[in-house]
């Protein structure tokens, strides 16, 4: 099976490269964001045919159940700055008539192990929130429908789609969703976790 890792960064793989490269499995590091994951995806996309996409990474979590260090897998995950404002109301781009916003990762059913893992709505932005107000605007907005935050999540699952790969976005919480404070957040414990969870996987997909 050839399975394709993305990350955004290399600080996000890094425990598992050796590992990776010992197993023979192509990892993409894209950059930071939708604009650069889009066109790093849409470049290797063009050369080679995967069975599984596996985007993995770190994330802004919405909810206080989730621990710092969680791993999840984001089933659904949407383009939230996508569309126009239509005085106090958003238009997204559906409504709009132009395109589509909101994807759902496509793991076909029997083809591909279980993660194992507790499934949860996302959101991918091109700015992390760390505002109290905008906070309280995109919940409003989603009505709560949002577990975590990205800035590559739909874009991997819309290169995915447009190629009709099977995707799988798996994300260890750093952060909450809140008024910004690094000092909260916990980035080497969420990337410890992460990777706990890619290679038991990856060796389970193997049997
Ligand atoms: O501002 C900093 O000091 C800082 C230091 C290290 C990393 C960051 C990031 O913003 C990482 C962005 C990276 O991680 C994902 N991520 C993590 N938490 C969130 C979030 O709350 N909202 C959106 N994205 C988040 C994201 O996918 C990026 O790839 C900052």
């Amino acid at each position: 099976m050839e399975i394709l890792i993305v990350a955004a960064t290399k600080y996000e793989l890094e425990p598992s490269l050796p590992f990776l490269h010992e197993q023979g499995i192509d990892v993409l590091v894209t950059g930071v964001g939708m604009v650069e994951t889009a066109f790093a995806l849409g470049e290797k996309l063009a050369t080679k045919q995967y069975d599984l996409l596996l985007n993995v990474g770190i994330a802004g979590s919405f909810s206080s159940d989730l621990l710092i260090g969680d791993v999840v897998e984001v089933v659904q995950d949407r383009l939230i700055e996508l569309g126009a404002q239509n005085r106090e109301k958003f238009l997204s781009i559906e409504e709009m008539g132009f395109g589509q916003s909101l994807f759902f990762s496509n793991s076909i059913a029997g083809t591909i192990a279980p993660t194992g893992l507790q499934q949860v709505h996302g959101i991918t932005v091109n700015t992390v929130h760390g505002n109290a107000i905008a906070i309280e605007a995109v919940r409003k907005r989603l009505e709560n429908n949002l577990t975590i935050e990205s800035m590559e999540g739909a874009a991997v699952l819309h290169a995915a789609h447009k190629k009709n790969t099977p995707v799988v976005q798996v994300r260890a919480i750093s952060n909450y969703v809140e008024p910004r404070d690094t000092s909260r957040w916990d980035i080497p414990q969420a990337i410890q976790k992460l990777h706990e969870w890619l290679r038991g996987y990856l060796i389970s997909q193997q049997r």
